[in-house]
C-alpha cells in the first residue's frame, strides 16, 4: 500500500483511500483466515481479492436487506414473491462453496506448517481432528465462524481509518499533532524509512486518542448487532416482551450531550490527561463501536492494532491535502447505508513524499 502510495505521489496523481484501505483490511483478514496472501497490482492498485469482495458485497447487500418474515412473519410469503428468499439463497449457496474450496484446500494439503503459518482454518480443523471442543465441530461450524470473520472483520476497520483521515483533514492542527507524534517517535529511534512497527504503537497516545475520537463519531457498526431479549423485562418505563427485537444505538450514545462535552466536536484531547479516561474495551457505557458483555467483538486487538498501524505509517510517511477544488469545509461527511457505517463518497487525497521508503 505505501509504495503505491509513493508512486502514485511521484506521479502527481490522487489516491483513492477508500478503495486501497478496503483492500488492505480485506488482504489482511485473507490471510490471517485462509492463507492466502493478495498482493496488490501496483497500476490498478487493488489487490486480486475480486471474488471475496464480490461475495462480501453480496452479504452485506442481504444481511441489511429487510425482509417482511423478520418484522411481520405473517408476511413472509412477500419475501418469496418478491425474489428476496431465493436471493438470499444464493448467495448463502455461493458462500458455502467458497468455503468449502478453501476447507478442501486445506484438508489436501499436506504441508508441516509451523505455529506462526498456521491460519484460522488450519487451527480449527486441527481442532476438529484432536477433538478438543466439548461438542462435535462440523464443517458447517467452521464455515459459521469464518462467515463471522470475513463479514465483521473487513471493512469495520478500514471504514474507520478512512473517517479518521477523513476527520484529520477537516482539522488540520489535529493533522498536523498527530503528524509531530509519529515522526518524532521515527526520529528518536533512528529508523528512518522503515515501517512503523505494531511493538511502537503504545508510544503514540496522541494517535490512540485519534482512533478514540474516530470511533466516537463513526461507529463502524452504529447499530451494533441486533440482539433478543430472552426475558421480559423493563426499561425506561417501557415493557418489552420475550423474544423483542432490540438495536442498541452506539452512533447516537457517542453524540449523546449527557455524556460528551461539544459532542459534535472533533477533539481527541478530550481522551487525554485524566487518569482514566473513557476506553472502548465494554467497561464505559459512553463509547461501545465493539459492543459489550459476552456477545462484544472479539477480533477488538486485531481491528485496533490494524487502525492503528495503517494510519501512523500514511501519517509518518506522507503529507495529505485535497484536491484543489475541495475546501475542507466542502468535504462530503454522509454515510453509505449498510451494516457498515462506510463514507459515503470515496476519501480521494493527493500524497507528498515526506520520508523516501525504502
Ligand atoms: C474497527 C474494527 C471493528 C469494530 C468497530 C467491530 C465492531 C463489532 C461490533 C459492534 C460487534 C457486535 C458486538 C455487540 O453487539 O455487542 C462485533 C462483533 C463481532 N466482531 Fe467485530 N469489529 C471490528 C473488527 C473485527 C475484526 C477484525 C474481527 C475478526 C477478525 C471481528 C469479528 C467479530 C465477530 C466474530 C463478531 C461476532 C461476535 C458474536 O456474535 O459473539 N471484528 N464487532
Amino acid at each position: 500500500m505505501m509504495r503505491i502510495i509513493s508512486s502514485l505521489s511521484s506521479e502527481s496523481k490522487l489516491v483513492d483511500l477508500s478503495a486501497l484501505i478496503m483492500s488492505l483490511s480485506s488482504s489482511i483478514i485473507c490471510k490471517i483466515g485462509f492463507g492466502k496472501s493478495y498482493k496488490a497490482d501496483e497500476r490498478s492498485y487493488e489487490f486480486s481479492t475480486s471474488r471475496f469482495q464480490g461475495l462480501l458485497q453480496e452479504t452485506q447487500a442481504v444481511l441489511t436487506a429487510f425482509f417482511f418474515s423478520d418484522y411481520l412473519p405473517y408476511m413472509g410469503w412477500i419475501d418469496k414473491i418478491n425474489g428476496a428468499s431465493s436471493k438470499l439463497e444464493r448467495v448463502f449457496r455461493q458462500l458455502d462453496e467458497f468455503y468449502q474450496e478453501i476447507i478442501t484446500t486445506h484438508l489436501d494439503s499436506h504441508k508441516q506448517k509451523s505455529e506462526q503459518q498456521q491460519d484460522i482454518i488450519d487451527v480449527l480443523l486441527q481442532l476438529r481432528k484432536e477433538n478438543k471442543v466439548p461438542f462435535d465441530l462440523t464443517l458447517d461450524h467452521i464455515k459459521a465462524v469464518l462467515m463471522n470473520i470475513f463479514v465483521a472483520g473487513t471493512d469495520t476497520s478500514a471504514a474507520t481509518v478512512v473517517w479518521a483521515m477523513t476527520e484529520l483533514m477537516k482539522n488540520p492542527h489535529v493533522m498536523k499533532k498527530v503528524q509531530e507524534e509519529v515522526r518524532k517517535l521515527i526520529k528518536d529511534q533512528e529508523c528512518s524509512a522503515t515501517f512503523i512497527q505494531e511493538e511502537q504503537l503504545h508510544h503514540l497516545i496522541y494517535l490512540k486518542a485519534v482512533v478514540k475520537e474516530t470511533f466516537r463519531l463513526h461507529p463502524p457498526s452504529p447499530l451494533l448487532v441486533p440482539r433478543q431479549t430472552m426475558q421480559e423485562c423493563t426499561l425506561g418505563g417501557y415493557q418489552i416482551d420475550q423474544g423483542t427485537l432490540v438495536f442498541i444505538n452506539a452512533w447516537a450514545i457517542g453524540r449523546d450531550p449527557e455524556s460528551w462535552d461539544n459532542p459534535e466536536t472533533f477533539l481527541p484531547e478530550r481522551f487525554l490527561g485524566s487518569p482514566n479516561p473513557i476506553d472502548y474495551k465494554g467497561q464505559d457505557f459512553e463509547l461501545i463501536p465493539f459492543g459489550a458483555g459476552r456477545r462484544g467483538c472479539p477480533g477488538m486487538v486485531l481491528g485496533v492494532t490494524t487502525i492503528e498501524l495503517a494510519l501512523a505509517n500514511l501519517l509518518c510517511f506522507f503529507d495529505w491535502e485535497l484536491p484543489a477544488s475541495i475546501k475542507k469545509e466542502d468535504i462530503d461527511m454522509d454515510t453509505l447505508p449498510g451494516i457498515t457505517a462506510h463514507k459515503k463518497k470515496a476519501l480521494c487525497l493527493s500524497a507528498t513524499n515526506f520520508i523516501g521508503l525504502q
